[in-house]
């Protein structure tokens, strides 16, 4: 007697998906026709020269720097589709937030949770269980009632960090978490990124750290306005590669934006 073939899975989505992306800023082209599939659960840094495009494509992805052509998917859905969903979240660039906002580090955490909430947006029972295991994750519990804008620049990133982990993201995209940041921060930010690769999400991280890249990361991907090249940090961070996109060898570049 034949066997009966079980009922089909279907694989599951990537986590993100980018075909063909162009994106222009008036007479600027800043993404060329970039391609990349992300598999869920990686840990994944995104490399590349000042103005090279890290940032517009991680603000292509959230739907924010729309492609002029191409498609981009995340989890199978739109952009706009995935942030609605609550399935992104971001940590952006210290420079594009309002520090001096009058805001707690609890609230910005919260935010995370805005979406589940009604127009009035009154937490719940779990929305504020949710944020306080967010910032114990994060080690942000002690900081909580403390304004943004007067924690140190690694605590800034993993307030956002906590955003995203409260909201219940399933990719998360950062912007340079490690600019500006000292080494203990740094240490707590990639041990928190790795514990939630470990539990399934994926993470796009863009870094001008090259040197702890092969730490910390599953895989890498080179951005020259296009993807240049995508594998494990060791197929991308050739001498060659270094030397031709970075005019260096990793050392020196490792060192670059890192206060002491
Ligand atoms: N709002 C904007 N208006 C016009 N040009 C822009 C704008 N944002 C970025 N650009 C240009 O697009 C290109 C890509 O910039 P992007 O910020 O994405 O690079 P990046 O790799 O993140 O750089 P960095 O490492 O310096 O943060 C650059 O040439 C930049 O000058």
């Amino acid at each position: 007697m034949s066997s009966v073939p079980g009922p089909q899975t279907a694989p599951p989505p990537p986590a993100v998906e980018v075909e063909g992306a162009t994106v222009r800023y008036g007479d600027v082209l800043a993404l060329d026709d970039v391609r990349l599939r992300l598999t869920q659960g990686r840990l994944c840094a995104l490399l590349g020269t000042n103005g090279s495009g890290k940032s517009t494509l991680l603000r292509t992805v959230l739907g924010l720097a729309p492609a002029a052509r191409g498609t981009v998917r995340v989890l199978g859905r739109t952009p706009a589709a995935a942030r609605r969903a609550g399935l992104l979240g971001y940590v952006p660039q210290s420079e594009q937030v309002d520090w001096a906002f009058p805001v707690r580090v609890v609230d910005v955490v919260m935010m995370g949770r805005y979406g589940r909430m009604g127009p009035l947006r009154r937490p719940r029972r779990a929305d504020r269980e949710a944020v306080e295991a967010a910032l114990e994750r994060t080690g942000l519990t002690g900081l909580a009632h403390r304004q943004i804008g007067a924690l140190s620049g690694g605590q800034r990133k993993r307030a956002f960090v906590a955003r995203g982990i409260a909201q219940g993201a399933q990719v998360f995209l950062l912007d340079e978490p490690f600019a500006g940041v000292d080494r203990p921060s740094e240490a707590t930010i990639i041990e928190v990124l790795s514990a939630m690769r470990d539990e399934g999400h994926t993470l796009l991280v863009s870094t001008h750290d090259l040197a702890g890249v092969p730490r910390w990361c599953d895989e890498a991907v080179l951005l020259q306005r296009r993807v240049v090249a995508h594998g494990t940090p060791e197929e991308v961070l050739t001498p060659e590669r270094l030397m031709s996109a970075f005019g260096a060898g990793p050392a020196p570049a490792a060192e670059e934006g890192r206060a002491a």
